[in-house]
Order: C-alpha cells, then sequence, then structure tokens
C-alpha cells in the first residue's frame, strides 16, 4: 500500500475530483477541507482521511501539522491545491486582501512543505512529490486579482526553492492553469469573453489537471518547473 498523498482544499471542483481519481485508482488520500460539503462525506466513504482545516488560522495549522505527523510515518506527495479567488474589489481592506492571499497561498504551502518534508523523505517509493497550483497569471498579472497573482508568483517562486532544497528524493513543481473550470454563478457573457482569452477557446475540467498530476507523479527527472495548462493564453 502507497503512502498517502496529502491534498489540501478537497471540498470541492478540482481538488475533489483529484482527490476522488486518486482514491477510485487505490492510492490512500489524506484531504483538508473548510466547507463540510456533501463532497466530504462522499470522499470520506471512499476511504479519505479528512481534515477540517481553515488556513487562514495559523493555530489550526499547526494541529493540521502536528496531526499528520502523530499518525503517519511517510507521506507520498504533496499537493496544494487549496486557494482563496479574492478580486482586489471586495468589503476587506486591501492590507486584509493581501495579507489573505499571501497567507492561503504562500504560508501554508511554506509551513506544510517544512514540516512534512521528513514524511516525504521516508516514502519507500523511488521518489516524493510536492506540487504547487499556481495559476496563469503568476507570470502575466491580473488588474482585477493584483493580491491574488502576486501570492501565486509568490508560490511559483517557493517551487524553485523547493526544487533545490528537496532534491533529489522529492520533487518540486508547480501546475499554472487557466481556465480549467467555470464557476457556477458564471453568466454567459464571461463565459464567451473568457473562452475567446485562450487558443484553445475551450474549458477543459479536471481530468487535464488529472492528467497533468499524473504525469508530475510519474516523472522521473522532471523538478522546479511549473507545466502550463492554459489552452495557449500566452499566445492570444
Ligand atoms: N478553476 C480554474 O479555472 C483555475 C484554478 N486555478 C487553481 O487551481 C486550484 C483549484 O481551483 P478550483 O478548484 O477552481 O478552486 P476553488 O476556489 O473552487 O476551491 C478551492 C478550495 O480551496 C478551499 N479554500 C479556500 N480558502 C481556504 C482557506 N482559507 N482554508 C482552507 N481551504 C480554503 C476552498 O474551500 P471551501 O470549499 O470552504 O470554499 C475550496 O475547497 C486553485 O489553486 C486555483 O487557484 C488556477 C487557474 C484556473
Ligand atoms: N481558487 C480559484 N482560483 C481561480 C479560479 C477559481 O475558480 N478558484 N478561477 C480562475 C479563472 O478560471 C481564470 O483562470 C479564468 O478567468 C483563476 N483562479
Amino acid at each position: 500500500m502507497s503512502a498517502p498523498i496529502l491534498i489540501t482544499g478537497v471540498g470541492k471542483r478540482i481538488g475533489y475530483a483529484l482527490a476522488k481519481h486518486l482514491l477510485n485508482a487505490g492510492q490512500p488520500v489524506i484531504g483538508t477541507y473548510r466547507t463540510e460539503h456533501d463532497s466530504i462525506t462522499e470522499l470520506r466513504l471512499l476511504g479519505a482521511e479528512l481534515h477540517y482545516c481553515d488556513f487562514y488560522d495559523d493555530d489550526q495549522i499547526a494541529t493540521l501539522i502536528s496531526t499528520i505527523n502523530d499518525n503517519h510515518s511517510s507521506l507520498r506527495a504533496i499537493i496544494h491545491n487549496a486557494s482563496d479567488w479574492l478580486p482586489d474589489n471586495n468589503a476587506l481592506a486591501p492590507a486584509t486582501t493581501l495579507a489573505r492571499m499571501m497567507q492561503v497561498h504562500v504560508n501554508t504551502p511554506y509551513q506544510i512543505n517544512l514540516a512534512l518534508a521528513d514524511l516525504l523523505e521516508a516514502n519507500e517509493t523511488e521518489f516524493s512529490d510536492i506540487i504547487h497550483f499556481t495559476d496563469y497569471v503568476a507570470e502575466k498579472g491580473s488588474k482585477k486579482h493584483i493580491a491574488y497573482a502576486a501570492s501565486k508568483a509568490a508560490l511559483t517562486n517557493m517551487t524553485l526553492s523547493f526544487s533545490a532544497l528537496l532534491a533529489p528524493k522529492v520533487k518540486v513543481n508547480a501546475i499554472a492553469p487557466a481556465m480549467i473550470m467555470f464557476n457556477p454563478d458564471d453568466d454567459e457573457d464571461y463565459r464567451s469573453k473568457a473562452l475567446k482569452k485562450s487558443l484553445m477557446q475551450s474549458e477543459p475540467g479536471t481530468l487535464e489537471i488529472i492528467e497533468t498530476v499524473n504525469y508530475l507523479l510519474k516523472s522521473r527527472y522532471v523538478t522546479g518547473r511549473t507545466l502550463h495548462v492554459d489552452g495557449g493564453r500566452h499566445l492570444k
């Protein structure tokens, strides 16, 4: 039996689909969640070990880390999926918006990677993995999500540092998606405009990310890199 894969933010959409795929493939999964969606019950019935954790609370991050260290002797991988897509135009003070973006996209992966690196090193298979979910806008910027984009850029940079720190046992890479899946409240006008931003002009869905994760998990040589899953958006 493989050591578990820790995935953050498995309650919905990409994190949920990835956790369900890995569980159905017989891969043990430890998942974190913030909201008790019906999906959490489903993943628990599929055998997932699930932990409530709001990454805006450092005490809860500390509890998550100690719980995993107390109950596990190794990990196959850590996948940092959890993310809050906060626009700059929101009810919060700008300082709070930036702090939240850095907290969930930078401080949380930083703390978890450092604290659980020994479990990745102890994994019996030849390699272990850390995968950071960044974003196309980490390189391009975003007029409406400045704080979000900056935090994803910082996460991109951390991919380089952790790759150098943990090689060769632990491969550390990033996946930078663009439009993968719309949100339920995205109207037709938004969807039409969003699709036109890439060469492929499509909404690929979660399978595109699942297959990219599987590629990285199977790789014996790729580390310190960002895989861009963005439909050729950089060429529009
Ligand atoms: N969907 C897309 O088209 C794109 C996605 N990405 C990236 O891919 C990843 C997955 O995207 P997607 O599935 O759409 O993400 P979502 O925004 O739909 O969900 C992210 C998950 O993270 C959780 N989360 C958010 N904030 C916190 C927090 N403070 N503490 C704990 N958990 C939290 C959410 O919990 P809760 O259920 O409580 O809300 C949710 O389950 C993200 O990193 C995203 O930035 C990048 C570009 C495009
Ligand atoms: N945490 C999230 N990050 C992002 C999301 C999302 O739904 N949750 N969505 C996007 C968009 O799809 C964007 O790539 C295209 O408009 C970006 N990040």
